[in-house]
Formats: structure tokens, sequence, C-alpha cells
């Protein structure tokens, strides 16, 4: 089903967890005009609450705080606090160690949530939501709500960071020849560790060859995001994957190198084609947040890099590069993906607007 777009001047009332983090700010910064979306609550921690969230925050973005957002005081997060009373959709960037259960509570109080963090992700009943991947995941919704009794609110993740790009990257070559084995070695950025993050002592001049719990992550987090959802039961796909996982010294922008072993053999022209014609899936179902085109094709010997190419799409496009034939497996490629924006915030905010256009907020 397909609903009309909110009417000017009825924007849907929104609010944001852990409004004063990293993925927090990001969210501030892509709902700041939203058509369809008006942030009227923000939910931090206790040390935040009671504050206007410019006096909260420690803003790190690089463009300034949006001025409407500035005065808004920041609550604690409570579905029943004043401020969420007409509140149906939360945007959350919770720490992890807080997210599951305020998560829940708002949605058994009618409220969507649009989670970043990796609490619910394993969740037999919840789906990590990638529009271009797996929007037929959506369709697990009425049993979340039935099992969990919730009746107008539910819970929908968004995936690991790198595991997104990665998805993205992969899914039209999933799609056209099927894929069994992937090993990938990642790049990740420094914003991944949210802030402070690492201390500069560890990070300048180094690389980190280690980011807990995240190569499980992708290995776990791959399989049911490109499953299939067969009698409201989620259905992992029959893949392996290898993951290594490295911090570096870049800001923003989570850099894969992959080599794929295909279910059925293709060349790297085929590969590159079939990437170049992956319909633009976001924006056909006529997301506002939606790039031109969720993942292109970059054909130059040294790209994707992540100065170059983080802001490809405004964040939201997936860039793949390097496609070649692979000595080992079948075909190496080198994936691309903003890891704050597209990774998280953008994606959550696509995942609303999805979930808006399929009559789900109510
Ligand atoms: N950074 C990234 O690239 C990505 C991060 N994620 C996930 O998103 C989530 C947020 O990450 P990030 O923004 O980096 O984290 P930050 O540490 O920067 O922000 C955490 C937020 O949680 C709030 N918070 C902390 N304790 C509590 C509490 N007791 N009750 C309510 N709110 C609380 C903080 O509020 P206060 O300021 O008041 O302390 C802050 O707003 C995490 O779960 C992370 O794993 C997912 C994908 C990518
Ligand atoms: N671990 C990721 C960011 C993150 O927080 O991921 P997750 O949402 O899976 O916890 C990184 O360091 O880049």
């Amino acid at each position: 089903m397909r609903m009309a777009a909110p009417a000017p001047g009825q924007k849907i009332k929104v609010g944001v967890l852990g409004a004063t983090g990293s993925v927090g700010q990001r969210f501030m910064q892509l709902l700041n005009g939203h058509p369809w979306f008006d942030v009227v609550a923000l939910g931090a921690s206790p040390r935040s609450a009671g504050k206007t969230y410019e006096d909260a925050v420690n803003w790190k973005q690089s463009v300034p705080i949006p001025p409407a957002m500035a005065p808004l005081v920041v609550s604690e997060c409570k579905p029943d606090a004043p401020v969420f009373k007409d509140v149906k959709i939360v945007f959350s960037g919770l720490d992890a160690n807080f997210a599951g259960e305020v998560e829940e509570a708002f949605a058994k109080a009618d409220v969507a949530v649009f989670s970043n963090a990796k609490n619910h992700r394993y969740d037999s009943d919840v789906p990590i939501l990638i529009p271009p991947v797996n929007l037929d995941h959506l369709d697990i919704i009425p049993a979340q709500r039935k099992a969990r009794g919730y009746d107008k609110g539910f819970i929908i993740t968004n995936a690991n960071c790198s595991t997104t790009a990665m998805a993205i990257g992969i899914k039209p070559l999933a799609a056209k020849f099927g894929i069994e084995t992937i090993m990938v070695t990642t790049m990740q950025a420094i914003s991944g560790a949210g802030y402070p993050g690492l201390s500069g002592m560890d990070v300048l001049d180094n690389v980190v060859p280690y980011i807990g719990g995240e190569e499980v992550k992708m290995e776990t987090e791959s399989r049911k995001i490109l499953g299939t959802v067969q009698n409201s039961v989620f259905v992992d796909a029959d893949v392996n994957v290898a993951a290594m996982c490295n911090r570096v010294n870049v800001l923003d922008g989570h850099l894969e190198c992959l080599s794929i072993k295909l279910a059925n053999k293709a060349t790297a022209e085929e590969v590159i084609d079939c990437i170049k014609t992956y319909p633009s899936i976001t924006k056909d179902l006529g997301l506002p947040s939606a790039p031109d085109h969720d993942v292109v094709y970059n054909p130059s010997h040294d790209r994707p890099q992540p100065r170059m190419d983080r802001m490809v799409g405004d964040g939201y496009t997936v860039t793949v590069g390097r496609v070649r034939d692979c000595n080992v497996f079948d075909i190496r490629m080198v994936v691309f993906g903003h890891n704050t924006i597209v990774g998280a915030a953008g994606g959550s905010l696509l995942n609303a607007e999805l979930c808006v256009v399929r009559d789900l907020i109510n």
C-alpha cells in the first residue's frame, strides 16, 4: 500500500533518542527541514535532561546546529515524558548499554522505533532493514506486533555500518549471480567509534587491527539481511562471510576490500554491468532522502576513496570500484559507504520514510 506524503503543515512529529551523541547529531542535521518529519522531542541521558540542546550537546558536525533545534529542551528517554506525547516516530542513536529496554518501552507506547543500536538486531521478529537490499523484510512487522503485544508501535533496526555498505555493494551480484563466500577486509573511520572514541595517540600515524565485535557482526548480520522472510520467520542466506576489521586514520567513511565466490560464474564486465543497471530502489519509492542511485560503480583505477567519495549522493550512495577477477575466488572489488549517513542516521531515515510510504505509521 502506498500513502500520500504528509501534507505541508501536517508533518509527522518525531523524536530523537541519544540526540547528543555522534549518530544523534547526524540525525539532527539530516532531519533539519525534512519535508515529512518535524523534530519536537529530544532524549538523552539524565546528565543532559533539562538542558537546552545547544547546552547539552558537544556538537561535532561540520555545519552549525540547526537554529530551530538549538533551544529544544532535552528530556529523559521515557515515553510518558510530556514532550513525547504526540510523537509517532523515534530515531534512536542511544548507547547500546541502554537502548534495548528504552526502545521496547517506546514501541509498547505506540511509537515506531528506528534504531541504530545492536540490541534488537538479532531478535527473531525484528528486521535489519536496508531498503535497497531487503525491503520485503518489512513483512515481519505484523508478526512482531502480535508476538510483543504492540499495537501501533514496532522496532526496526539498522545494520552495523560496515555491514550496510557491504550489503548494498554486493546486493546486485547476490540478486543476479548468487553469492557463496565473501572474504572482506575493512578500513573503518574513527567516527565509527563515537566521540571521543579513540585517543589521538592510538589513531595518529597508525592502523588498529581490531574493532571489538565488528567481525562477528558483519558475518552474522549479512546472512540475515540477504535472507528471506518465509511464513513470518527469517531464513538466513546460505552465504559464508569472513571479516577482518581495522580502524584507520580517516574521519568518516568505511572502505572495504572484498573477494567473492559467486554461485553462478560471471566475468568482471558482467559484474560491473549488473551494478550499473541495478535499480534505484529508494528513489523509485519516492523517499525524500533517497539519492539518485543507491549504489554506483566508479571506473577510475584508484577509487573509491574516503575523502573523494564520502559525499556521493549526499552520503546515501554506496560506491563500488576496482571490480576485477580474483585468483582465489571469482571477483575482487572495493566497496565504500559513509558510516554515519547511509550506515547509521541516514539509513534509519530511509527506513522511516519507507514505513510512511507503506502506511505503517499510524
Ligand atoms: N558511530 C557510528 O558510526 C555508528 C554507531 N552506531 C550505534 O549507534 C549508537 C550510538 O552511537 P554513537 O552516537 O557513536 O554513541 P555516542 O556515545 O556518541 O552517543 C550515545 C548517546 O546515548 C545517550 N545516553 C548515554 N547514556 C544514556 C542513558 N543512561 N539514558 C539515555 N541516553 C543515554 C548519550 O547521551 P548523553 O550525551 O547525555 O550522555 C548520547 O546521546 C550506538 O548503539 C552505536 O553502536 C551504529 C552505526 C554506526
Ligand atoms: N562498530 C562500528 C560502529 C558501531 O557502533 O557499530 P554497531 O552499530 O554495530 O555497534 C564502527 O566502529 O565503525
